[in-house]
């Protein structure tokens, strides 16, 4: 069987994968017109490129219809529960560096950690009647984070995208993303606790556990991970 690489399909992740292979004599490139989601491999026999979202690329890992795949940490962890019996690290890519981290309003001066999130949580319960806010769209990490720090008092709400904007827009008090530069949080007027920190993640090279099984081809296997030094 054809030995099947996903990677992400557009933006800051697919360029600097493509020149991460290019680095180690593979030639990644997307084919036919630009909207055109098809891709070809260069440089190794055996191997077909799927261009897919990062966001599918672990769904894809842990249901075996991709042999490797590259994409965030952060999006494994969330997306896979007990991922390393699902997929396997192969290596860190060195880009796509994001903290997830949690972040209040700066106007907050009074809450700086997370043992204030959680004074500010129950007063907050008390004053407004409902549970205090926090928009993501990590729901997996950001709840167990809670959990083991010992926050209580709190609601998740969905963010798919924009999450900073959600407290300007008055639908969450306090939210949970990945941050590289700091710019957006800055320019939404948040501030990061300074225990918030629930991962740091960076772009991923993984192979799938359930795909291995089912027999990829044995010659183009060995030959990539010779290239990649695995
Ligand atoms: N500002 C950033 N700097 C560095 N890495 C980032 C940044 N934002 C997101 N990432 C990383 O890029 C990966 C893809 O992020 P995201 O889910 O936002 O993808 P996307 O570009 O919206 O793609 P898609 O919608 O197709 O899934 C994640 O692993 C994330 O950690
Ligand atoms: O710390 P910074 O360098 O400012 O980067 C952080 C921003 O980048 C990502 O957003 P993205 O551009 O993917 O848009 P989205 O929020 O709509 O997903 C992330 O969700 C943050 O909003």
């Amino acid at each position: 069987m054809t030995l099947k690489l996903g990677v992400p399909s557009k933006g800051r992740l697919m360029d600097k994968t493509f020149d991460w292979f290019d680095r180690h004599g593979i030639r990644l490139t997307r084919t036919g017109s630009d909207r055109e989601y098809a891709g070809s491999v260069e440089g190794i026999a055996g191997v077909a490129l799927v261009l897919l979202s990062a966001g599918e690329i672990p769904r894809e890992l842990a249901a075996g219809r991709i042999h490797f795949g590259v994409t965030g940490t952060d999006l494994v962890h969330e997306k896979l529960p007990r991922w390393e019996q699902q997929v396997e690290e192969i290596a860190p890519l060195g880009f796509g560096q994001a903290d997830l981290i949690i972040a209040v309003p700066r106007a907050w001066v009074d809450v700086d950690t997370l043992d204030d999130l959680d004074a500010a949580a129950a007063a907050f319960r008390a004053e407004h009647g409902f549970r205090l806010r926090i928009a993501t769209k990590y729901h997996r990490l950001v709840r167990e984070f809670l959990t083991d720090t010992g926050v209580a008092d709190y609601q998740l709400v969905d963010s798919q995208g924009a999450t900073e904007g959600t407290v300007k827009n008055e639908t969450a008090e306090a939210i949970a993303d990945i941050t590289s530069t700091g710019e957006t949080l800055r320019a939404n007027h948040l501030k990061i606790l300074s225990d918030g920190l629930v991962l740091r993640s960076q772009a991923t090279l993984w192979r799938s556990r359930v795909a291995a099984c089912e027999g990829p081809d044995q010659a183009a296997l060995a030959e990539l991970l010779r290239r990649i030094d695995h």
